[in-house]
């Protein structure tokens, strides 16, 4: 264990990331709430220190207070980490914007959630901008890479990337996260990091796609390379570095994301190949389906900014038009001839 100076932090979301993350900060020797708004789980937090239903493998820290009530999660919090899904962001932020204004801490933004809001097409870190005023606010910082929950859970090493405008706020996040199984490395790339975070969803559904269906390793291999080159050449068009993309959050979460079964967007996918209804799938999976209402923002957003991003929007075709999978693929195929290299 990594014993730290006791800052006084708050998690947001009592789902399985949530929870592990709690813990990591909790066993840096951090002062930890979390707030959930279900009250049994919150429950059996303070009572078992466990998480049943998110997170059955994990033991959380003793010292770890669950809390539902938002004002007593929010007051006197040097941090504050958003991790709901992306598109209950807005509401509870704007909760907090207003609390804050009571509270009068100024504590840093650190958003761990994956995806681009329905209708604004917004990154979560401008949700976090425009719901909390300014003065009330520390500098937002965005945490992201390749980490399922149930490794972390179980101490496997995993690195992270902390991404802010300032970069002292994103040194201070790694050095909170940072311990002897979380190692965390900096970026300024803040739009970098959240596109590909964001966009690994969308593509990890496809990955699990095709495996249902009955695909191989090449045609994964095949669906990763060209997704990552789709996630670059969005980034770009908004300023990305289009290096952040073979980092962490870009290529090293669409490696975890696309090759595990731990992996709920990965899950959704291989169902839709086996012939599940996504309704059925959605209804059933009990936790977050991220590239879902992300693949629909992509497919906005690339249309506005005139990107070709056909494997991305193959898949919105899939989950939103009822367009069959394999003639989906098929056309995929299909497409004109073309060099490697395309920005
Ligand atoms: N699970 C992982 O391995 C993992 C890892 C890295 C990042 N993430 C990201 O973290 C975010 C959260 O994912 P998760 O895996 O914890 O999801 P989850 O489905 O396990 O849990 C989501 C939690 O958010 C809560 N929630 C939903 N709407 C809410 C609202 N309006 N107010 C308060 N709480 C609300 C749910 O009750 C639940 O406790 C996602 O963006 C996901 O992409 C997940
Ligand atoms: O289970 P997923 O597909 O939501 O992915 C979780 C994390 O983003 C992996 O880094």
């Amino acid at each position: 264990m990594n014993v730290k100076h006791q800052l006084r932090m708050t998690v947001l979301g009592s789902g399985s990331w949530g929870s592990v993350l709690a813990d990591v900060l909790a066993r840096n020797g951090h002062a930890i709430t979390i707030y959930g708004r279900n009250a049994q789980e919150i429950a059996e937090i303070n009572r078992d220190h466990t998480n049943s239903h998110y997170i059955p493998n994990l033991q959380m820290d003793e010292s770890i207070v669950g809390t539902t009530d938002l004002r007593e999660a929010v007051q006197g919090a040097a941090a504050i980490f958003f991790v709901i899904p992306t598109q209950a962001i807005r509401p509870v932020a704007e909760k907090v914007g207003a609390l804050l204004s009571e509270t009068g801490n100024r504590p840093f933004l650190i958003s761990a959630a994956k995806g681009l809001e329905e209708g604004t097409l917004d990154r979560i870190s401008q949700i976090l901008t425009q719901s909390i005023p300014q003065p009330v606010r520390g500098d937002v910082v965005i945490l992201s890479g390749p980490s399922h929950a149930e490794d972390v859970a179980k101490h496997d090493i995993t690195t992270l990337t902390a991404a802010s405008e300032n970069e002292d706020a994103a040194a201070w996040v790694q050095w909170i996260v940072m311990n002897d199984y979380m190692r965390i490395y900096t970026s300024t790339d803040v739009t970098g990091v959240e596109l590909g975070g964001a966009i690994k969803n969308v593509i990890a559904i496809g990955a699990g796609a095709i495996h249902g269906l009955g695909y191989g390793d090449n045609t994964k291999a095949a669906l990763m390379t060209r997704g990552l080159a789709e996630m670059a050449r969005l980034g770009v068009q908004f300023g990305a570095d289009p290096l952040t993309f073979s980092g962490l959050s870009g290529l090293g979460d669409l490696i975890v994301t696309c090759t595990s079964t731990n992996s709920r967007n990965w899950r959704c996918g291989d169902r839709l190949g086996r012939g599940e209804p996504l309704e059925h799938i959605l209804a059933t999976m009990g936790m977050v389906v991220e590239g879902v209402p992300t693949a629909q923002a992509v497919h906005t957003l690339s249309a506005q900014m005139h990107v070709d991003m056909p494997i991305c929007d193959t898949i919105y075709q899939v989950l939103y038009r009822d367009r069959p999978l394999q003639e989906s693929i098929d056309a995929l195929m299909q497409r004109i001839a073309k060099p490697e290299i395309d920005f």
